[in-house]
C-alpha cells in the first residue's frame, strides 16, 4: 500500500538560504509520525508544504497520491490542519468556528462531542478574541479535527496547555489515531513525542538528522543507562568492570553508581543474584528521548562522534 505521505527531496530556501535541504520522509496509513527539532530547523515550513500551504522550490510531495499544490482542493477535503492564530476571526464564537469548520466537510463529525472533549463547551458563547491562549489552542484542535479527515497535521499540538488540557489532549489523539487516522504532528515535547509517536523524524539545518522509533532513537543516543545500588556485601571491582557494556562505575559511601545499557542492567542483577547480595535503594536511570534529542542535534556531540 502506498505511503499517505511522502516527501522526497524537498528543497525551500528564503532570501537564498535553504531551510529545508533535501528532506524525505514516509508516513504510514494509521500512524502518528513526529517531526522533532530545534528552533527554526524548518518543520513548520516542512509541513505547511505537505498542506499546501508552501511551493516547494523542488523536491516531490503526495497526499494520498495528490499534489498538495496541484490539487488543493482534494486534499483540503481529507487533511485536518491546526490553524495559525491569524487564521480565525476574532469576533466569531465557539459555536460560529466549529458550526462554519463542520459546514466546509460533506462528512463533518458532531462539533458536540469534540467540544467536550476539550473542554470548550462553556466558552461556545465566547468571541475568539477573548478565549485564552489555551482555549483558542483547543478550538484550533476541534477546528482541525471536525471534518472527520483522513489525515490531521498538528504543529505545536500542546504548546501553551496547561498539564491536565495537555494529557487530555494526548488521550484524544490516541482515540484520534484508534479511529484509523493519521497523525502529522510537529513537537517540542518529548514527553509527548515518546507518549503519542510511532517513529519520529529529526529534523535539523533543514535535513533528516534521524528517523526512527523513539525506542530506536534512543538506543542510538550516547546517553547511558545509569544503575546505583548499596550493595549489602561488597562486590569486587574485577567483576563491576567485567559486566557487558560497562562505561563507568563509581564508589561513593558504600554506594555503586554504573552507566551502561539495559544489558548492564540485567547483568548486574545476575551478579547480584550469583553473589546472593542484596541492593539496597536500587535505581535504574534510563537514557530518554531528551539525551537522544541533544544527541542528534548538538553539534559539538556530532564532531566528537566523527
Ligand atoms: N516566510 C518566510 N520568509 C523568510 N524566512 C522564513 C519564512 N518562513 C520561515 N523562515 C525561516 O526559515 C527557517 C525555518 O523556519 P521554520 O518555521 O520552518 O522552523 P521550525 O523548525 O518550525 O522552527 P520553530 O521550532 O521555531 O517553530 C527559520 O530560520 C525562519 O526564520
Amino acid at each position: 500500500m502506498p505511503s499517505v505521505i511522502e516527501v522526497t527531496d524537498l528543497r525551500k530556501s528564503y532570501g537564498g538560504r535553504a531551510v529545508v535541504d533535501g528532506v524525505s520522509f514516509a508516513v504510514e496509513e494509521g500512524e502518528v509520525f513526529g517531526i522533532l527539532g530545534p528552533n527554526g530547523a524548518g518543520k513548520t515550513t516542512t509541513v505547511e508544504c505537505v498542506e499546501g500551504l508552501r511551493v516547494p522550490d523542488g523536491g516531490r510531495i503526495r497526499v494520498a497520491g495528490l499534489d498538495p499544490v496541484a490539487d488543493h482542493d482534494e486534499v483540503a477535503r481529507i487533511l485536518g490542519a491546526q490553524l495559525q492564530q491569524s487564521e480565525l476571526q476574532p469576533k466569531l464564537t465557539v459555536r460560529e468556528a466549529l458550526e462554519l469548520y463542520a459546514s466546509f466537510y460533506p462528512d463533518a463529525a458532531d462539533w458536540r462531542p469534540l467540544a467536550e472533549r476539550l473542554g470548550l463547551v462553556p466558552k461556545l458563547g465566547t468571541r475568539f478574541a477573548k478565549l485564552s491562549g489555551g482555549q483558542q489552542q483547543r478550538l484550533f484542535i476541534a477546528l482541525a479535527l471536525v471534518g472527520n479527515p483522513r489525515l490531521v497535521v498538528l504543529d505545536e499540538l500542546t504548546t501553551g496547555l496547561d498539564p491536565r488540557a495537555r494529557r487530555d489532549t494526548w488521550q484524544l489523539i490516541e482515540d484520534v489515531r484508534a479511529s484509523g487516522v493519521t497523525v502529522l504532528l510537529v513537537t517540542h515535547f518529548m514527553e509527548e513525542a515518546q507518549r503519542l509517536c510511532d517513529r519520529i523524524a529529526v529534523i535539523d539545518k533543514g535535513r533528516v538528522a534521524a528517523l526512527d522509533t523513539p525506542a530506536g532513537l534512543i538506543r542510538r543516543s550516547a546517553g547511558a543507562t545509569v544503575i546505583s545500588f548499596t550493595p549489602s556485601a561488597p562486590l569486587d571491582d574485577h567483576d563491576l568492570a567485567a559486566l557487558p557494556a560497562i562505561a563507568s562505575i563509581e564508589r561513593k559511601d558504600g554506594r555503586i553508581t554504573l552507566s551502561g545499557t539495559d544489558e548492564t542492567v540485567n547483568a548486574v542483577i545476575t551478579l547480584l543474584a550469583r553473589h546472593r547480595v542484596t541492593a539496597h535503594q536500587l535505581r535504574v536511570l534510563d537514557a530518554t528521548l531528551d539525551d537522544a534529542f541533544l544527541d542528534l542535534t548538538d553539534d559539538r556531540t556530532k564532531e566528537a562522534a566523527a
